[in-house]
């Protein structure tokens, strides 16, 4: 069992280290100006990974439906790593290399985290692309839910942009779920750059009928 348990350990460093360094790949991607021969060989060494990968691919029905949480059932975090609880996540996934570095963790009832944005993820000059922002919110919001004891669909988001937020800076990032009202949870948030807030956001996040009838 032991011996499993660090097998699993093991299988899922490799998956997060591979991750990573795809992440980087797209950095280097995303800034470089290499000369033509520069990226044919990259190319060439890229096509050999994805030819590689391509017989493990999975497939067939329900796999879309646990990509963005996990291949296990139900909903697991750690609280010093909320982003346990979506590994596939495209906005805080330690197994989707598109996914920014975030680290979220819990703090009594809220949430705390903090993000470095590197250039893939640059809107106005220097700056953070406003709809990666609202991604960020809608994942930050959605693991206050979770970690109240709920979790629902994003029914409505409102971000107010107060100032630029960074690239390559750390951003505090922060959220609460407020209230709840029969289906309806009602949250905050908020990103700060050396405790200046840059962005806030209010969600209403819906529960699905049938959670509670269940
Ligand atoms: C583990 C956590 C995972 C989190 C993943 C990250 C979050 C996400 O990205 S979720 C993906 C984005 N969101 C979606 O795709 C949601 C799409 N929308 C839906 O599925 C549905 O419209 C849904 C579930 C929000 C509501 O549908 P339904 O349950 O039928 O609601 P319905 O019975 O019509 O309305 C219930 C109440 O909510 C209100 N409401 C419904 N939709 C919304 C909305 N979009 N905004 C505000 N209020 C709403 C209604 O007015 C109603 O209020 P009241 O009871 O006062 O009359």
């Amino acid at each position: 069992m032991e011996f499993q348990q660090e097998e699993a350990a093991k299988d899922r460093d490799l998956v997060e280290a591979v991750n990573r360094e795809a992440g980087e790949l797209i950095r280097l991607l995303r800034c470089s100006q290499a000369p033509d021969q520069v990226l044919a060989t990259a190319t060439e060494h890229i096509q050999a990974a994805m030819k590689s990968l391509a017989p493990y691919l999975r497939q067939g029905e329900g796999w879309s439906t646990i990509s963005i949480a996990s291949d296990t059932p139900g909903l697991g975090w750690l609280e010093d790593d909320l982003t346990r609880c979506m590994p596939y996540s495209p906005v805080s996934g330690t197994c989707n290399p598109v996914a920014p570095p975030i680290r979220m963790w819990r703090d009594g009832d809220e949430v705390r985290g903090e993000v470095v944005f590197s250039p893939t993820y640059a809107g106005p000059p220097n700056s953070v692309h406003g709809g990666i922002i609202a991604a960020v919110f809608d994942e930050l919001l959605s693991m206050a839910n979770v970690i109240s004891g709920n979790a629902g669909f994003t029914g409505t988001l409102s971000i107010r942009y107060q100032r630029h937020t960074p690239l390559d800076r750390p951003i505090e990032l922060w959220a609460v779920n407020e209230r709840t009202s029969g289906r309806k949870l009602f949250c905050r948030g908020e990103m700060r750059v050396d405790g200046q807030v840059t962005a806030s956001a209010e969600g209403l996040f819906i529960r699905p009928a049938t959670q509670m009838d269940s």
